[in-house]
């Protein structure tokens, strides 16, 4: 097997497309939705549109329970969705199992977060390859071909000398070898596309850039669009290209990972990153973290709450904030940053005045840098 270095596709051809994307889970039936007629549903995922391209990392970034892994899962096809699209190279992708679904997998590989569940602890780094490639049909001819195929995929993800890691069981190995592992296995069906489901956050803080840097320079070798999940958007902006950021089962802000994490737009984000522990900042955690407490808890998402999802809990809200569903607005100055804010409104924020709608128990938010046009 050869893994395709650098194929011909050029960096920046859009792979997967979602438009509108959303899941909903049916919740158990209550007696009172019998004589209702109506079946409450969990709004896991609503609206989503996100394109993943070759040679790119998109992050996608939100606290836990924002609807992060059943995305992954939506483009992973592992759910059928309740609404939306989901484009292959253009096209409309619906699989349900059988052989189209394994072409599918072929050409969009998931990782899991936890390196240590997703192999078979009775099974040798050699067998988990081996299956790998043989599904996919990367084995080869015969055994010295098999072999080759193992032993690059096994250098692809730097364990080398490949002899030393290959009969070895997912015991021997450490968490971050692990994941390399299942890294390699992923790369065994020679993708277009990684899903990554927070693939660090189960490993030791230590070994954790290490497996940023293998998938970053997987992405530039085999020209791979990686779609990153994590809760921890400090790591986005050092390893993504863009970043979307998500609350409630909607995306709320996009752009380049730079402009989304350096000059946030959205109040959300803003909340997400003064909790986000920065070496760069340690002063200021016990001031943020007492902010966060008194910003309260993600809705329920049963319920959700009307107009902007965030607007309980935001410092600056207007009444059309409750109502209003805000669209994709574009921030001052930024080609293709984004927030799905009101305060990006200028008409908005001078008929009603920011903060005008917001609960009075959140503490005073740090001064916000609107557009001149709306202050
Ligand atoms: N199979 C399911 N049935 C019912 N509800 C579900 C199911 N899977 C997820 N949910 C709900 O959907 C919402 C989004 O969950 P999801 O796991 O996608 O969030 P997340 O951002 O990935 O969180 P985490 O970082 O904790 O994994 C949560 O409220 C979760 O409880």
């Amino acid at each position: 097997m050869t893994l395709s270095e650098s194929p011909a596709a050029p960096v920046g051809e859009v792979v997967l497309e979602a438009e509108g994307l959303t899941k909903h889970f049916p919740v158990r039936r209550k007696l009172s939705d019998i004589f209702t007629g109506k079946r409450a549903v969990v709004h896991a995922v609503d609206d989503v549109s996100l394109t993943l391209r070759r040679g790119r990392v998109t992050a996608l970034v939100g606290e836990s329970g924002s609807g992060k892994s059943t995305v992954a899962r939506l483009f992973a096809q592992l759910y059928p969705r309740t609404a939306g699209d989901l484009r292959l190279h253009g096209e409309t992708t619906k699989v349900h199992g059988g052989r189209r679904f394994r072409d599918y997998v072929s050409r969009v590989q998931l990782i899991f977060q936890d390196p240590f569940g997703s192999l078979n602890p009775v099974h040798t780094v050699r067998y988990h390859l081996t299956r790998a490639l043989k599904i996919h049909g990367n084995a080869g001819k015969n055994a010295e071909e098999l072999e080759a195929a193992l032993a690059a995929l096994l250098t692809r993800v730097a364990m080398t000398p490949p002899e030393r890691y290959i009969d070895k069981f997912p015991h021997e190995l450490s968490g971050g070898q692990r994941q390399r592992v299942a890294i390699a296995r992923a790369l065994g069906a020679d993708p277009e596309a990684l899903l990554a489901d927070e693939p660090v956050s189960m490993l030791d803080v230590s070994i954790r850039l290490g497996i940023l840097n293998l998938l970053r320079d997987l992405k530039e070798r085999l020209n791979l669009a990686i779609l990153y999940i994590t809760h921890d958007i400090a790591s986005a902006r050092y390893f993504a290209d863009e970043t979307m950021v998500m609350y409630a089962g909607r995306m709320v802000e996009g752009g380049d990972s730079e402009s989304v994490t350096q000059n946030p737009a959205h109040p959300y984000t803003r909340l997400l990153i003064e909790s986000a522990p920065d070496p760069d900042r340690i002063a200021g955690i016990a001031d943020a973290t007492a902010k966060d407490r008194g910003n309260g808890e993600p809705p329920s998402l049963i319920r959700p709450p009307s107009g902007c999802r965030f607007h309980p809990r935001c410092p600056h809200a207007m009444k059309r904030c409750t109502v209003d569903l805000p669209p994709r607005l574009e921030v001052g100055g930024e080609p293709g940053h984004w927030a799905a804010c009101w305060l990006y409104d200028a008409e908005t924020v001078a008929k009603e005045g920011v903060g005008s709608a917001a609960d009075p128990s959140i503490p005073t938010p740090p001064a916000l840098h609107l557009p001149e046009e709306a202050r």
